[in-house]
């Protein structure tokens, strides 16, 4: 099988991954979308993360009712901060079976070259990238890459930071949460 794989510290995961982890496995050729729990993303601070595993109950609450949307805790046991590279050789070695591809935003795309052997990463994964409104441009290296597939999908400028500050300010944010996630951190009391 061809997975997509849908990295996130999803804290928490809103309608906006939903939308286009669906776009992905609808409109491209991939056959599965794995959204990749990540504990500690190396560019970002680790201060207002719930636990790994609550975040994780979310993706699974918000991905139930779709078959070729998966949550995935691969990221859980190996060495923080999670660097891409090294959870690609590790889903290798574990499925050698599956072709696995990257799914990212044109804003990751625009600091790609920032990351850890992002040249490997390239060599041996297609990369799935959606449009995503942001400042900075794309490196020339990346133009016209054959590994590199630019995705139509539609543009969702939702992010869990104003969910979660949102939620602080005591705002409804019911809309733009998959309604069990919504229910489930409503009942836990989080980010308030
Ligand atoms: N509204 C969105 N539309 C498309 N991609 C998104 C959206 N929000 C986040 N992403 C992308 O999804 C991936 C996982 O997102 P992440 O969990 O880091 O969410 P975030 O909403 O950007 O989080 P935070 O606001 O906490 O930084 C990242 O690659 C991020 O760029
Ligand atoms: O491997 C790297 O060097 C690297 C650097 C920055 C981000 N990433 C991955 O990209 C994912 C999205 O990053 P972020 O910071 O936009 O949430 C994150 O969950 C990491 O898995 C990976």
């Amino acid at each position: 099988m061809k997975i997509g794989l849908f990295f996130g510290s999803f804290n928490p995961i809103h309608i906006g991954h939903l939308v286009i982890a669906n776009h992905m496995a609808e409109h491209s050729d991939l056959d599965q979308v794995w959204f990749v729990v990540t504990p500690h993303s190396p560019f970002k601070k680790k201060s207002t993360l719930l636990d790994n595993y609550q975040r994780l109950e979310m993706v699974y609450l918000a991905t139930q009712d779709y078959d070729s949307l998966k949550p995935s805790d691969i990221e859980f046991n190996l060495p923080q901060p999670n660097y891409t590279v090294n959870t690609l050789a590790h889903l290798h070695e574990k499925f050698p079976q599956h072709e696995f591809a990257l799914i990212m935003g044109e804003d990751n795309l625009k600091s790609f070259h920032k990351w850890k052997n992002y040249e490997v990463i390239l060599k041996n994964h297609d990369l799935y990238v959606y449009p995503r409104i942001s400042d900075n441009r794309i490196e020339n290296q990346f133009h016209g890459h054959k590994k590199i597939h630019f995705i139509n999908a539609p543009i969702m400028e939702l992010s869990s930071t104003f969910i979660r500050k949102s939620i602080k300010a005591g705002k409804n944010v019911e809309p733009m949460l998959p309604q069990h996630v919504w229910k489930y951190l409503d009942e836990m009391n989080f980010y308030r």
